[in-house]
């Protein structure tokens, strides 16, 4: 397990928490090339409050979008434009040689990146094994089986799910559904600390 790409159903789900439950348990290094807002704060900045490990490098972004937006409105409002090959290259430059590497996605697989590529081509390309992130609200089944099917669809190698918050019945059938497996869940907390962080355990296979 070299590289980790952390995806989710969507925007808010936990993706970030989960990054630092993960990369705090493998002992990892983390990276999210693509930030949009910046003024409260970015991931990384998250990643690296929670994560405790002594040998964690958390690589700045190659992105950093002022705009709480999609990638590629952020990008056009700044008159940049995202390009995923440099994504691609400097993720071998971050190749993992002693740890592995957490990546972190920008909302979901089909979030933009550009006028014509989105983040599943930077999955496919970036050729990491994909943790899908999964909030359980109404409407997640949908949003969790599209995000599995389609990622089926493209071959991608996901390793499978984490939910993340609290417990729901959905969970044990999106898994069923998806036939992808569970690799753990993070509870909702009140105290999200280095402690909490880490206390998260999964069963990577
Ligand atoms: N298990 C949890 N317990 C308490 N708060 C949580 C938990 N998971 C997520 N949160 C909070 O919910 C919000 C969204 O979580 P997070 O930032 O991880 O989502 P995300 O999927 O990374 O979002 P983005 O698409 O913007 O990167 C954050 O304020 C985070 O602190
Ligand atoms: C602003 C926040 N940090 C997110 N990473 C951006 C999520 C973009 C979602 C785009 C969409 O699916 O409509
Ligand atoms: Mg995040």
């Amino acid at each position: 397990m070299d590289k980790l790409f952390i995806t989710g159903i969507g925007t808010g789900v936990g993706k970030t928490v989960t990054a630092a439950c993960v990369t705090q348990a493998l002992q990892a290094d983390y990276w999210k090339p693509v930030q949009t807002g910046l003024l409260e704060g970015t991931d990384r900045d998250t990643v690296r409050s929670l994560v405790s490990n002594d040998f964690t490098v958390c690589h700045p972004e190659l992105y950093r979008l002022k705009e709480p937006a999609s990638p590629h409105l952020a990008a056009r409002m700044e008159d940049v434009k995202i390009e995923l090959r440099p994504i691609i290259d400097q993720a071998k430059v971050y190749q993992p040689v002693l740890r592995p590497l957490v990546i972190e996605g920008a909302g979901g697989i089909m979030v933009p990146l550009n006028e014509d590529q989105f983040m599943l081509d930077m999955v496919l390309e970036i050729q990491a094994q994909v943790i899908i992130v999964a909030q359980l609200y109404l409407g997640s089944i949908n949003h969790a089986l599209l995000t599995a099917e389609l990622l089926r669809q493209k071959g991608a190698p996901v390793l499978g799910w984490i939910f993340n918050g609290p417990e729901h019945s959905n969970a044990a059938d999106i898994v069923r559904w998806s036939g992808y497996p569970l690799l753990g869940h993070i509870p909702f907390t009140a105290k999200l600390d280095k402690a909490f962080v880490k206390a998260q355990k999964f069963n990577f296979r």
